[in-house]
């Protein structure tokens, strides 16, 4: 697919199938690339409004980096092209769609089922830090699910100015570590602190600091107000986990790789991810 990435695409090399969903600032459509009948799915932004948010650099910077990721649990950014008053983005097609409606589905995720996605998405996390990428933004609305029922982080508004996105984006803010609610420096153990709310939120069905006001939320969060519901019934060892991970010291959190050795995840997760 190198060859991807140079070839100029226009629009007349696609045949545009039904809408997929909202992605961030535009429309997603599955559509099929005429000569190879290839799958993908066609992001359509909108020039005016990448320009009226002040976005277009970090897009650049974001397809730049992203042509050179390559992970089974990374969504791919085939390539990109764009016209008068649209860019498109020609993503990987996750046939089984979106985390999030699966978890709103059922409610709650198995133990097995979490510990699976939560190993594949430590794995992405170890080969986004390894190139120097961090804070992905892995809620359950960016992380998708492909044929075979791995995960897929499908969003990348990473990098610093995520943060400000967030805050003028008024996005969900539970998913903050103390150290950027508190707006102080912050660095690759973000994404530790994500994936334990992620973890809390497969298992129990909701975020742990979740409350009615921002505010209280944000007091959750600095104070690390954790706490664990008694139903769903949910294994001792997944609880010890999720609490080596919402640490508010973040060198006290648990690192990828030994969380990938952690005993809960050792017994649940599917190895085929
Ligand atoms: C590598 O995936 C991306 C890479 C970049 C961006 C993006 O917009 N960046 C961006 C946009 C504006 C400004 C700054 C950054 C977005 C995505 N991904 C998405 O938007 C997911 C689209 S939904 C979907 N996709 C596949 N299969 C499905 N079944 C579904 Br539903």
């Amino acid at each position: 697919k190198a060859s991807a990435v140079e070839k100029r695409w226009t629009l007349n090399d696609f045949d545009i199938g039904m809408p997929l969903g909202r992605g961030k600032f535009g429309h997603v459509y599955l559509a099929r690339e005429k000569r190879s009948n290839h799958i993908v799915a066609l992001k359509v932004l909108f020039k005016s409004q990448l320009k009226q948010s002040q976005v277009e650099h970090q897009l650049r910077r974001e397809v730049e980096i992203q042509s050179h990721l390559r992970h089974p649990n990374i969504l791919r950014l085939y390539g990109y092209f764009y016209d008068q008053t649209r860019v498109y983005l020609i993503l990987e097609y996750a046939a089984k769609g979106e985390v999030y409606k699966e978890l709103q589905k059922c409610k709650y995720f198995s133990e097995r089922r979490t510990a699976t996605y939560i190993s594949s998405l430590a794995q992405a996390l170890i080969y986004l830090h390894g190139k120097h990428v961090i804070h992905r933004d892995i809620k359950p609305e960016n992380l998708l699910i492909g044929l075979q029922g791995e995960l897929k982080i499908a969003d990348f508004g990473w990098s610093v100015h995520t943060f400000n996105r967030r805050r003028t984006m008024c996005g969900t803010l539970d998913y903050l570590p103390p150290e950027m609610v508190e707006s102080v420096e912050h660095d690759a153990s973000v994404d530790i602190w994500s994936l334990g709310i992620l973890c809390y939120e497969f298992l129990f069905g909701a975020p742990p600091f979740e409350a009615k006001e921002h505010s209280d939320t944000y007091r959750r969060i600095v104070k690390v107000d954790l706490k664990f519901p008694s139903k769903p019934i949910v294994s001792p060892g997944a609880k010890e986990l999720i609490s080596q991970m919402l640490v508010k010291d973040s060198s006290q959190r648990l690192p990828l790789h030994k969380l990938l050795e952690h005993p809960w995840i050792v017994q649940n997760a599917d190895p085929s991810g």
